[in-house]
């Protein structure tokens, strides 16, 4: 059975573990996922600490969390902008960031990760923090495209380990995924699923299959599209306006992988051409590769598929 068309189990385990209800968050990872889950967390009362590698990194997070609020209380608070800086000071009042996940985790509810797109990255991290984290403590990744049950291996709480998969830009988009292995219990998964509403997201329920939903269905249709341009058939400005005014997306492909992140792009489907080397939508791309080569990641870097400076 190849990695693609894999079954799943969904058998709950019998653990002993109760609902957790989840107040404390430690976050892993600053980034523009990371950060984005810390201000909406935080936004909705919870106590969050963000980890990163370095305290440039979270100071440039925090900034920009800041930077998002204001663009959030400017909609909300429209009348009232003193009641809006307020809720600005309050919400920054529940981050507290370290570079020490050691320090963080040992009383925290659920330690979520952002970090890397990388398999053994990830499972080092888990396999450090599940012997300092608390037994009750529930581990949950977001990660675009790696399997939940392979992350989860590396820790002696599969029962407690999900997979909370939220969208970019995480202020605005509503939706998270909501994974369970065939090991996740039907604690952690409820516990994850009440999360998620607490945050003021829609949450749908995943099996632990490639891709999850969106992802199984965005990752073909992007991959088409570079094809498409990598063939001739079209200027990536072309296909970008045709499947905003065509097919009414908010951004077009090219401009939503400069949004997202050509490194992450790139991680995904070098992780899913390994697993299946057959499938003509996973082979490699010459455009892709050079431009992640060349620094031009995209956005955050300024240069990507377009130029922003
Ligand atoms: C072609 C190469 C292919 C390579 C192949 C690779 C394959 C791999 C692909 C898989 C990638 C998976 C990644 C991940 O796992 C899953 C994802 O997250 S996919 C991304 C999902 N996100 C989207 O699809 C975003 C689409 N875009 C939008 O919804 C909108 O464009 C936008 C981002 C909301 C911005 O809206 P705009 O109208 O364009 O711009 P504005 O700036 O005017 O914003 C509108 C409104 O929103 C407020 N706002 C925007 N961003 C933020 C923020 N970060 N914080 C707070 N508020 C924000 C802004 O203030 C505006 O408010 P208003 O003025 O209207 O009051
Ligand atoms: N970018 C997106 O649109 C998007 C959407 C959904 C999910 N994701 C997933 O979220 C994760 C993060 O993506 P991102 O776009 O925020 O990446 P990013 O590059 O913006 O941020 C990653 C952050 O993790 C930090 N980091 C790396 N290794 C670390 C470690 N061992 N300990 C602590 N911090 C570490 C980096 O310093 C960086 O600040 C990835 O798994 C990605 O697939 C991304």
């Amino acid at each position: 059975m190849s990695f693609f068309s894999h079954q799943i189990r969904r058998s709950f385990s019998s653990s002993a573990v109760r609902r957790v209800v989840i107040k404390n968050v430690t976050i892993i990872g600053g980034g523009q996922m990371g950060a984005g889950i810390a201000q909406v967390a935080a936004s909705t009362g919870h106590s969050v600490t963000l980890v990163d590698t370095s305290e440039d990194i979270l100071k440039k997070s925090v900034k920009g969390i800041e930077g998002s609020l204001k663009r959030v209380v400017k909609k909300k608070f429209a009348d009232k902008p003193e009641a809006g800086e307020e809720f600005i000071q309050k919400v920054l009042q529940n981050v507290s960031t370290s570079t020490d996940p050691a320090a963080a985790v040992p009383t925290s509810d659920l330690v979520l990760e952002a970090i890397v797109e990388n398999l053994n990255v990830k499972q080092d991290l888990f396999g450090r923090l599940d012997k300092l984290a608390p037994k009750h403590s529930i581990f949950a990744s977001n990660t675009s495209s790696l399997p939940i049950t392979d992350i989860a291996s590396s820790t002696s709480r599969q029962d407690r380990f999900g997979g909370l998969h939220f969208f970019n830009p995480v202020p605005m988009m509503k939706l998270v995924e909501v994974i369970a292995t065939s090991a996740t219990s039907q604690e952690t998964f409820d516990s994850l699923l009440n999360f998620s509403k607490a945050l003021g997201k829609t949450p749908v329920s995943c099996k632990d299959t490639p891709g999850f939903i969106v992802n199984r269905l965005l990752v073909p249709y992007m991959m088409e599209a570079l094809r498409l341009h990598e063939r001739g058939h079209g200027s990536k400005e072309d296909i970008d306006i045709a499947m905003k005014l065509g097919a009414g997306y908010p951004m077009g492909p090219f401009e939503l992988s400069d949004y997202v992140g050509l490194d992450t792009m790139k991680f995904i489907i070098d992780g899913w051409s390994e697993k299946d080397p057959d499938n003509p939508i996973f082979a490699q791309s010459e455009l892709l590769n050079k431009l992640v080569a060349e620094g031009k990641l995209g956005k955050k870097t300024g240069e990507g598929f377009y130029k922003y400076k």
